[in-house]
């Protein structure tokens, strides 16, 4: 008679709105019930009329509304007053399994359609009853037909076609499904009905046949429904992280899949790559008890330490030693140190001094042709992510990505400008990172005897920024194989690597990749303004193609973002201390709160300023320590994200920053640097959940044109 409860989003939300006393019981409640469902004070029963549905005596008047699915497994509909419960059964509620997902559907025809009627435009007021037919339905070019073969349930029909405009989708949706929701927003926003079913419907279908009947399969595939261990921990410590209890079936495929080789998965900003990286890595985690441990990287520290943070949520500490969270940078020198590649004193060389050590090189080389800039690129690029160690080598090597062509004579003076650098760096055991992942993948392809294969499967977040080196490191790191590497990134968001393809470095996604397009942080004006800042340009898919971000929406609506221009420095810091006193007078803490410019100066002059008034930061790199606003360079934000965001600075003489304008004599580069740039404004600007503000002097940077 012991039972097992599962409960869904919507009753975990229920759950989470109890009043404490109420919480206590539905505490109490579900260790009765686990134990036995007839328990006297429980008064557990079938609802007469509606099949498979049971109500229990939460506490008071509380009920729950339980779904049977099979054996001895009951889902937790709703936790409400007795009255709400039989109220919403009255108008209509039920369960169902949906004929195309096979996953288990809370409809509400009546809801959805009161949502769709409140959200009707509203009549003019001199043409009271105008005729019915002037209004057409935004979803009037499609018929039923079409939308049930796209998983909607036809009970939510009569209501979908009351919907006029947008906004009343967006109303709409928070009362269905989510698959429906995803279906009919993407038809709204332009998609063909092709494009929603290659990219909505089908990767939402089950590997086994669908049977409408059997909710005991529908509820073990559906992710919105969780087990209760993990609400009741929620409810304990009162912490309803949404995404560590529900994913999105597009995300939860993403998690359970297999693949037969690397897989990939793109985006816009805050789709929840790395939340799909996360449970996936926990999945592995949990799968494989021993041996061979899972890598888990990032692009710098700061990343890998937010990842390894979060990760701890969803893994027990004995799980989480079959997982190793660091750095690609780290990891490279950690390995090149334990296998002898450099010397355990040795020590980076960053890209500011590399560059002087370029110059250094040229000039004693007598070579002034190729400039600093330059030649750090094409060793990081053309040397270290090809791994040449040789002049023939080079002068062989096929430049694919870089903007300009090479004569031989031209690669035969710069190899000799690179032996330089490459022996100034062994005798001061120095090293870039680009060449020491370079040099570690070399070493361990070499070493049949070694400890390989290190990991037993690779994830990595933040792919666009890795370069072509790290890649080879990673692929050495990881024998080809089933689930061998994950790979989550955004390449609208590549701000430091240059673009190229996976494939000639040995890692073959064709056919293995896939494409989020709900974001779960920025509004959907926020993200249409960071959209807006990348127009214009052409982003590469890591596989020779392209990627865009057709059907990238969000379900969250807010204020459009706010653009201030100011006459002098002086008026822009103003603004930005009116901004920050304006949200915080509403309530925000400061430290939900981000300040951001392209570079540091201008940052030290607002903290200076911030300082002056009584305002309180925080360098972001500080992470959580301190109350304060959070101030960083837009780089710096990469990755994370704050409630509000002040973007700074973003004066025309100031963005694009003055050495990209610098390069305008060299026209391929100079597009390559102007891409990265609004990838940065892009970056920061997607960083924002709530509200944005921009903010510069003088004229505004030429990225931000088509928002004024
Ligand atoms: N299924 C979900 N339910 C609730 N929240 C979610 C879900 N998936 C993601 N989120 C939230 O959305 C936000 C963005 O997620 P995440 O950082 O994984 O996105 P991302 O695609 O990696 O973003 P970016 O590319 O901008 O770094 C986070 O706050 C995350 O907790």
């Amino acid at each position: 008679m012991s039972v097992h409860l599962r409960l869904t989003e919507a009753a975990a939300e229920d759950i989470r709105d109890l009043d404490p006393q109420h919480s206590k019981a539905y505490i109490d409640f579900d260790h009765k019930i686990r134990q036995n469902k007839n328990h006297g004070s429980l008064r557990f029963k079938a609802l007469s009329g509606h099949k498979n549905l049971y109500s229990a005596r939460v506490g008071g008047d509380y009920r729950a509304l339980m779904v049977h699915a099979g054996n001895d497994t009951y889902v937790v509909v709703a936790v409400q007053p007795r009255s709400t419960v039989y109220e919403r059964l009255e108008r209509g509620l039920r369960f169902e399994v949906n004929h195309v997902t096979g996953q288990f559907e809370t409809i509400e025809p009546e809801v959805a359609r009161r949502l769709a009627e409140q959200a009707a435009p509203a009549r003019p007021e001199r043409d009271p009853q105008p005729k019915q037919e002037t209004v057409p339905g935004v979803l009037d070019g499609f018929t039923d037909d079409e939308l049930s073969k796209l998983g909607v349930s036809r009970a939510l029909l009569p209501a979908i076609r009351d919907v006029k405009d947008d906004s009343g989708l967006v109303t709409l949706a928070d009362a269905l499904p989510p698959h429906t929701a995803d279906v009919l927003m993407n038809l709204a926003t332009g998609m063909s009905i092709d494009e929603v079913m290659e990219n909505i419907t089908d990767p939402a279908r089950p590997d086994d046949p669908v049977d409408p009947a059997d909710m005991a399969a529908a509820v073990e595939r559906t992710t919105s429904i969780t087990t209760s261990d993990l609400a009741l921990q929620a409810i304990h410590r009162q912490d309803f992280a949404k995404w560590r209890m529900f994913l999105h079936p597009s995300q939860n495929k993403l998690v359970t899949k297999n693949y037969r080789g690397p897989a990939r998965v793109s985006g816009g900003p805050g789709t929840g790559k790395t939340v799909v990286a996360l449970h996936r890595t926990a999945r592995l985690a949990r799968e494989h008890a021993s041996g061979t441990p899972i890598l888990l990287t990032s692009f710098n520290v700061g990343l890998a330490k937010h990842l390894k943070r979060q990760l701890g949520e969803l893994l027990t500490t004995e799980e989480m030693k079959r997982v190793e969270v660091v750095n690609i940078d780290s990891l490279a020198m950690r390995i090149a140190k334990e296998r002898g590649i450099i010397d355990t004193s040795a020590r980076p060389l960053d890209d500011t001094e590399a560059k002087r050590w370029w110059q250094t090189a040229m000039d004693e080389a007598g070579d002034r042709e190729f400039g600093p800039d330059f030649c750090h690129e094409e060793w990081t690029e053309v040397v270290c992510g090809n791994i040449i160690d040789s002049r023939d080598g080079y002068l062989r090597v096929r430049r694919a990505g870089r903007s300009h062509r090479l004569s031989r004579p031209q690669r035969v003076r710069f190899w000799k400008v690179c032996e330089r650098f490459t022996a100034r760096l062994e005798e001061e055991k120095r090293f870039t990172y680009p060449w020491l992942s370079a040099r570690t993948a070399v070493s361990l392809n070499g070493d049949s005897t070694a400890s390989r294969p290190r990991y037993r499967h690779v994830l990595v977040d933040e792919a666009q920024d890795m370069s072509a080196a790290q890649w080879r490191l990673l692929r050495a790191l990881v024998p080809e194989r089933e689930n061998d590497m994950f790979i989550a990134g955004d390449s609208h968001q590549r701000i430091y690597g240059a673009p190229l393809a996976l494939g000639p470095l040995g890692i073959n996604i064709v056919g293995r990749s896939t494409r989020l397009t709900l974001s779960y942080r920025t509004t959907q004006e926020i993200l249409q303004a960071a959209i807006a800042m990348v127009s214009g340009e052409s982003f590469d898919d890591l596989d020779n193609g392209v990627d865009h971000l057709t059907g990238y929406r969000s379900v969250r609506y807010g204020p459009a973002p706010n653009l201030i221009g100011a006459a002098t420095r002086k008026d822009e810091l103003a603004a930005v201390v009116e901004e920050i006193r304006a949200w915080t007078n509403e309530g925000v803490d400061p430290s939900a709160i981000a300040i951001c410019t392209p570079t540091k100066t201008p940052l030290e002059e607002i903290r200076d300023h911030l300082t002056g008034v009584g305002i309180a930061t925080v360098p972001v790199q500080d992470g959580t320590k301190g109350d304060g606003v959070r101030l960083s360079t837009m780089h710096g934000l990469k990755g994370l994200e704050f409630e509000r965001i002040v973007i700074a600075g973003v004066g025309a003489a100031e963005f694009p920053r003055p050495f990209v304008r610098q390069r305008r004599t060299d026209p391929a580069e100079h597009r390559r640097l102007m891409r990265k740039e609004r990838s940065l404004l892009f970056v920061a600007a997607s960083r924002a959940r709530d509200a944005l503000s921009v903010t510069w002097t003088g004229k505004p940077c030429e990225f931000l044109e088509p928002l004024l």
